[in-house]
């Protein structure tokens, strides 16, 4: 059965769901989705998701939005093993503690300070520069001694965190005052299945930063 997947490359939520994809090893029939020209606000595509995000994704009956939910099912579903989301209770809630602090904070921060100067031509509000600051040393002290960002194997945590991460990077953010994000980043590039769908998304995500 063709699952749907309705996306475009340059949007971190929709990287991350093509990077687990190819993790998982499950082929999505890919249906762009032009934000800039309203698409997501069509009668068609408000049936399929009236909250109007992508990544969207529909299997069957299932409608199915929110990237984090979008990977966990993939990998519940279409997994030949639990490796990228373990069952074990307490493994699993590591992976999700990260992946929510990826949405609720890591994430959430860099929308704060760059889409209003990018999307609405503001000046950089310095203290959300901080508090962008605050989300990456965070994820340094998280990463401490630690090859994954959830326990000792690939997960994932990785997966949607190298999404905001690498577009971090992209925007100019010096990673390097944190060194285990930046030892972390540089292993995820290497390790992470499709990282080159991601570097793909990035640069049409650049043009956003060039204007
Ligand atoms: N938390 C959501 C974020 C989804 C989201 O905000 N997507 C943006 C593009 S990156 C979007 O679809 N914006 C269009 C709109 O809200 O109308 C996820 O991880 O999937």
């Amino acid at each position: 059965m063709t699952i749907d997947f309705y996306y475009l490359p340059g949007s971190a939520p929709c990287r991350a769901v093509l990077m687990a994809a190819k993790a998982v090893g499950v082929e999505l029939n890919l249906k762009l989705v032009d934000l800039m020209s309203g698409e997501q606000l069509k009668p068609e595509f408000l049936k399929i998701n009236p909250q109007h995000t992508i990544p969207t994704l529909v299997d069957g009956d299932l409608s199915l939005w929110e990237s984090r939910a979008i990977i966990a099912y993939l990998v519940e579903k279409y997994g030949k093993t639990d490796s990228l989301y373990p069952k074990d209770a307490a493994k699993r809630a590591l992976v999700n503690q990260r992946m929510y602090f990826d949405m609720g904070t890591l994430y959430d921060r860099f929308a704060t300070y760059y889409y209003p100067q990018i999307f609405a031509k503001a000046p950089a509000n310095p203290e959300n520069f901080k508090k962008m600051e605050e989300a990456v040393g965070f994820l340094n002290t998280f990463l401490e001694g630690q090859t994954y960002a959830a326990g000792d194997s690939l997960t994932l945590a990785d997966i949607t965190l190298v999404a905001t991460i690498s577009s971090y990077d992209l925007a100019g953010f010096d990673l390097s005052k944190y060194p285990n994000v930046a030892k972390w980043y540089s292993n995820c590039k290497a390790t992470v299945p499709g990282y080159d769908i991601n570097e793909a998304g990035l640069a049409e995500f650049k043009k956003f930063f060039s204007h």
